[in-house]
């Protein structure tokens, strides 16, 4: 048996619809679900080694090659714009990059927009593209308390069903980027291990859609 594939898997959300993907194509990672602290899961069997990490590191593993290969959101991508290939849309975890703001909100264009994202690169490049200035305020999570409070006048994030934005008397402005989880290679990986990669590409490429 010769080296093991790094693979680094989003935890939380992302990850139980990309474990059992993999389970799908023969890259069984049940033992994931059993041990909950552990990071590191082998299968010496598939060829592969599972790193744990959080979603928004996936992208730092892969390009430093820490991990050869990896999947993560299209959100995180566009922010980090890292240097790694993409090889595939999984069609996972499927959402929407959206601007939101309080119900009935009127944007007064005189002044700077205050905007509160986890992306901030992705808001800049949005407004930028508007000839928009902004302020941004970056925070980590529960991005929708932001215009409640008049922290910010919008947000921009993420919105799948619906129901924050709404629980949350906010409003849709606009949706401007679809999302869905991609499996990335880093670059030498790619050229180096090229046979392995491939072999997982055609078959995750085999059951994505279906
Ligand atoms: N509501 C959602 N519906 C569908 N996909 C989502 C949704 N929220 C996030 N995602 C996708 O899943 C990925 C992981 O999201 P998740 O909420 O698990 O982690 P996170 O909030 O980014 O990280 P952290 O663990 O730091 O809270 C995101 O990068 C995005 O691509
Ligand atoms: O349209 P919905 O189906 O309601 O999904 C959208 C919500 O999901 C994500 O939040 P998450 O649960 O990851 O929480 P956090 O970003 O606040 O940590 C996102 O930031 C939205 O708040």
């Amino acid at each position: 048996m010769g080296e093991l594939l790094n693979i680094a898997l989003p935890k939380g959300r992302l990850g139980d619809q990309v474990y059992r993907l993999l389970e799908r194509v023969g890259y069984d990672c049940r033992s994931i679900y059993e041990d909950n602290r552990r990071l590191v899961f082998e299968n010496p069997a598939a060829g592969v080694r599972y790193l744990l990490v959080k979603p928004g590191d996936v992208t730092i593993y892969v390009e430093h090659g820490a991990a050869d290969v990896g999947i993560v959101g299209k959100d995180i991508l566009e922010d980090a714009r890292p240097d790694v290939y993409e090889l595939l849309d999984l069609g996972l975890g499927r959402c929407r990059m959206a601007v939101a703001a309080k119900r009935g909100y009127v944007e007064d264009t005189g002044r700077t927009l205050r905007v509160a994202t986890k992306f901030e690169n992705i808001a800049k490049r949005y407004y930028a593209g508007l000839n928009r200035d902004i302020e941004v305020i970056r925070l980590g999570g529960s991005i929708e308390l932001a215009p409640l409070l008049g922290l910010s006048d919008v947000i921009v994030d993420i919105v799948e069903s619906g129901s924050t934005i709404r629980e949350n008397d906010l409003a849709v402005l606009t949706e401007f980027m679809e999302i869905s989880a991609r499996f990335i290679a880093n670059k030498s990986a790619f050229k180096f291990k090229n046979g392995v990669i491939t072999e997982m590409t055609k078959k995750l490429n085999g059951v994505i859609g279906g």
